[in-house]
């Protein structure tokens, strides 16, 4: 790879701490890498090694967003985390000991997990240059969809409402809303009955959202409250006649929803029942009058007072629920069944005598409505219980990378995700958009436009007549002028065509080779620049083309149709255009190759390059000015010092388009065919991962992790792989071994395999940072124990 040159010996004390960083990106990718903020969630073994592999080369600061505690596996296998630590803040005593690395280096964290961060201060990880996310597992959960379904048979007169709000139907604001919305729905339709039910394969309702109620906005706190009082007094007093069909567990507020329905049929082996005395919370009067009218006061007292959550059989025993049948279709026609019963009884009269039975309790909410609310607001807002919800929401576990990736894409913030896990490592880059000016390359063909000179390098070159030349001017003229002569000469006797192919530059090259005059002795010895010349034949006669990786992003819609939002690059980008339009070729790249030669030929020659590419540069970073001006851009987005750059590199740009990590994890099919024929390709590692991300959605723990559980894990996630490949149509299968080789690391992290996966990752970061070299694209992946390494796009 190409690097800028070492520095002089009077260098400040921080380009002495980073001389060979700066080798490699230069002061100006220093800059970037020192005025970056970079934030790290979760602070594991493999989050701590990617943290001091960017603390040590300087970068700007750093803020560790992590709520757990560190536990003993932490001790094993983090570096950064000591014996004595255990229970107290993971993501404090990292930033502590990732701080002592380097004292230029700024860092705090917060001691709250992802989601809640998300869920308090939306826009927090906007702030960040990169985001680096480590351990997290996905959230299946579109925050766009539609959080109930209505369903009217037209035949039957029964509506259906389901509620779907991912993963659990937590009752939110929005939920609620969408639910009260839908009975009006109803109420308008004149339906003869309603089944409230769900669409979640095994949760009616997990009752109210804690996010609701933890740490929360106090406005958004007395709207809610108000919408749920709202919304049970609608169901509650619904007119017409109501089922609940609970089709899984059913705790709190999703065992008052079907509380409030009139008749209750419960799927099998599931739970319900009012437990909020169990996570330190009282339950409110009318949740409790809600039970004891179907209950009565001594079961309810009972139940209510331990937060008893029943099982489905039990629950029938209690006459908690009315029926119980094997799965939501029985459910469902069970309700229909009992909505049937009602047919010769005239609505209105029905609707009536439901109102006067429970008239009584509707009224007593009614009249204590305010009380009602200000006692729930200032409940809700006392700090000890704060402190239960926060030891309830931890026990939750957040799962956060769904929501996260869809936040920073629309934010366009980079998003590196990894995981080590035994021998496996795993790196994932999300970047909408990223823009390279120095990718670096391995070989670099000098760019001297022999070819088609400019007037001035046209008439220096052509006032040299090598053949004429004595011996000792000959033997120190630049190898670019013996070239250039040479091509000329080539020319005149193929129709001014240059040597394309192998064969035609042997003859420019026999010509440069036979052209010294024998000395004294009758030996024709080749000097120094005429070798050098006939290297050059090779590398520095391809004609002057745009690369077609160039050609691609000045034909770029964000190239030719600007907009305020536009970045420097694309604004530089839209005047290089422009010159390239007029001079049919890219700026000169200013620099010359050395050359044996005498100096003040070469440096003659080296100041004609230099001269053009200033001219160019100058050019290109007036007409972008102009444009900015025109965009309404401020004046300093464009710096010359950065269109040098930019033109001086403009052969090599580069752009990615990333692909955003939730669209992955939402997409439907997936050709893994080729791949998986392939006994050596590591992309079965990608669908174990997608696997285990899933096992631990669904059972909030590793598989494996618990050593009596190893063998029914296997099988857990061998049913969870098999869904997953067939969700994508793919009609492979994962061997065995494959799933049993994750579930025996049962979640564990190795030091060895997070510290090389933590470098790579660094590495990864520091070119998004800088903006030099070409980043991965886009997902890598390593397999410790064949010390195998893939990339792919994913
Ligand atoms: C402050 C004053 C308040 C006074 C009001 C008093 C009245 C209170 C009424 C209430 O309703 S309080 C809420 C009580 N709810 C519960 O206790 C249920 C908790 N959840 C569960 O037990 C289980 O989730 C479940 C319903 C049995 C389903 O289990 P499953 O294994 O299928 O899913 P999980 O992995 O546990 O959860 C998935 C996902 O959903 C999140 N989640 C679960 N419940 C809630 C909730 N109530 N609010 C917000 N989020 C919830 C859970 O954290 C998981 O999230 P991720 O990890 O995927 O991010």
């Amino acid at each position: 790879m190409s690097s800028p040159s070492p520095k002089s010996p009077e260098q400040s004390d921080k380009s002495k701490k980073y001389d060979r960083q700066l080798r490699l990106w230069g002061d100006h990718g220093q800059r970037l890498l020192e005025n970056s903020k970079v934030c790290l969630i979760n602070a594991t073994a493999l989050g701590t090694e990617i943290l001091k592999s960017l603390v040590l080369p300087g970068i700007g600061s750093f803020t560790i967003v992590d709520g757990e505690k560190i536990s003993e596996e932490d001790i094993g296998s983090n570096f950064f985390l000591e014996n004595d630590s255990i229970g107290l803040s993971r993501a404090q005593v990292a930033t502590q000991s990732l701080l002592e690395l380097n004292p230029d280096v700024r860092g705090d964290y917060i001691d709250e997990s992802p989601e809640h961060v998300m869920a308090h201060t939306q826009d927090f990880f906007n702030k960040f240059t990169v985001v680096i996310a480590t351990a997290l597992p996905e959230k299946r959960f579109s925050s766009d969809a539609k959080l109930v379904a209505v369903s009217v048979n037209d035949k039957s007169g029964v509506a259906t409402l389901t509620l779907q709000r991912p993963p659990v139907n937590s009752l939110n604001l929005e939920l609620l809303t969408d639910i009260s919305s839908g009975l009006t729905e109803i109420e308008k339709a004149k339906c003869r009955g309603v089944i409230l039910t769900s669409s979640a394969e095994s949760v009616f309702s997990a009752g109210l959202d804690i996010f609701e109620v933890y740490k929360p906005n106090p406005e958004r706190l007395n709207h809610f409250w108000k919408v749920l009082q709202d919304t049970w007094l609608k169901l509650y007093g619904f007119p017409y006649a109501t089922v609940a069909v609970i089709n899984g567990h059913a705790p709190a507020g999703g065992c008052l929803l079907a509380l409030s329905c009139e008749y209750r049929i419960m799927s099998k082996n599931y739970t319900i029942g009012l437990n909020e005395t169990q996570l330190g919370l009282v339950a409110p009067k009318w949740f409790i009058a809600s039970m004891r009218n179907v209950i009565g006061q001594r079961q309810s007292e009972l139940a209510l007072t331990a937060g008893r959550l029943f099982k489905t059989d039990e629950a029938l025993s209690l006459g908690l629920v009315d029926e119980v049948v094997d799965n939501k279709e029985e459910g469902i026609s069970k309700a229909e069944q009992f909505l049937s019963r009602f047919r010769n009884i005239a609505p209105e009269v029905r609707g009536m005598t439901k109102q006067l039975v429970r008239e009584d309790t509707i009224k007593d909410l009614m009249k204590t409505r305010e009380q009602d609310l200000n006692t729930f607001v200032q409940y809700a807002l006392n700090p000890k219980v704060q402190e239960y919800l926060e030891k309830y929401m931890q026990a939750l576990k957040t799962k956060v990378l769904i929501p996260l990736s869809r936040h920073l894409w629309d934010a366009q913030v980079p998003l590196v995700v990894c995981r080590s896990i035994g021998f496996l490592g795993y790196i994932r880059l999300q970047v909408k958009e990223h823009t390279v000016i120095e990718t670096h390359p391995d070989s670099e063909n000098p760019d001297l436009r022999l070819d088609k000179p400019w007037p001035a390098l046209k008439e220096h070159l052509d006032s040299i007549n090598v053949a004429t030349l004595d011996q000792k001017t000959r033997s120190h003229i630049p190898a670019i002028v013996i070239l250039y002569y040479y091509l000329n000469k080539y020319k005149e006797f193929h129709d001014g065509n240059v040597p394309r192919t192998r064969a035609e530059k042997d003859v420019l090259r026999k010509m440069i080779r036979d052209s010294p005059i024998p000395d004294e002795h009758g030996v024709k010895v080749l000097e120094e620049n005429f070798e050098e010349a006939i290297h050059y034949v090779n590398t520095c006669l391809n004609p002057q083309t745009i690369p077609s990786n160039v050609q691609t992003i000045l034909d770029d819609d964000s190239c030719i149709n600007l907009t305020q939002n536009s970045s420097p690059f694309w604004v530089m980008c839209a005047a290089l255009r422009e010159l390239v339009q007029s001079e049919g070729a890219l700026p000169v790249s200013g620099s010359l190759p050395d050359m044996a030669a005498d100096t003040n030929s070469y440096i003659t020659l080296q100041q004609l390059y230099y001269k053009q590419a200033q001219l160019q540069a100058e050019a290109v970073f007036r007409r972008a000015s102009q444009i900015a001006r025109n965009l309404g851009l401020p004046q300093d987005i464009i710096t010359e010092s950065e269109v040098k750059l930019f033109c001086k590199h403009a052969n090599e740009l580069h752009l990615i388009r990333g692909c955003c990590i939730a669209d992955e994890y939402e997409r439907t099919s997936l050709d893994l065919t080729s791949y998986l024929e392939d006994p050596d390709s590591l992309m079965f590692y990608y669908i174990t991962l997608r696997g285990l991300e899933r096992f631990i959605s669904e059972f909030n723990t590793y598989p494996g992790q618990f050593d009596d559980q190893v063998e029914p894990d296997v099988l857990k996630l061998k049913s969870i792989i098999s869904k997953l490949l067939s969700e994508w149509n793919c009609s492979h299968a994962l061997r065995d071994e494959r799933v049993h080789e994750v579930c025996r690391y049962g979640g564990a992290e190795l030091h060895s395999v997070s510290a090389i996966l933590g470098g790579c990752a660094a590495h990864e970061v520091i070119k998004l940072i800088t903006h030099q070299y070409k980043p991965l694209n886009n997902a890598f992946f390593y397999d410790a124990i064949t010390s195998n390494s893939a990339t792919f796009c994913l």
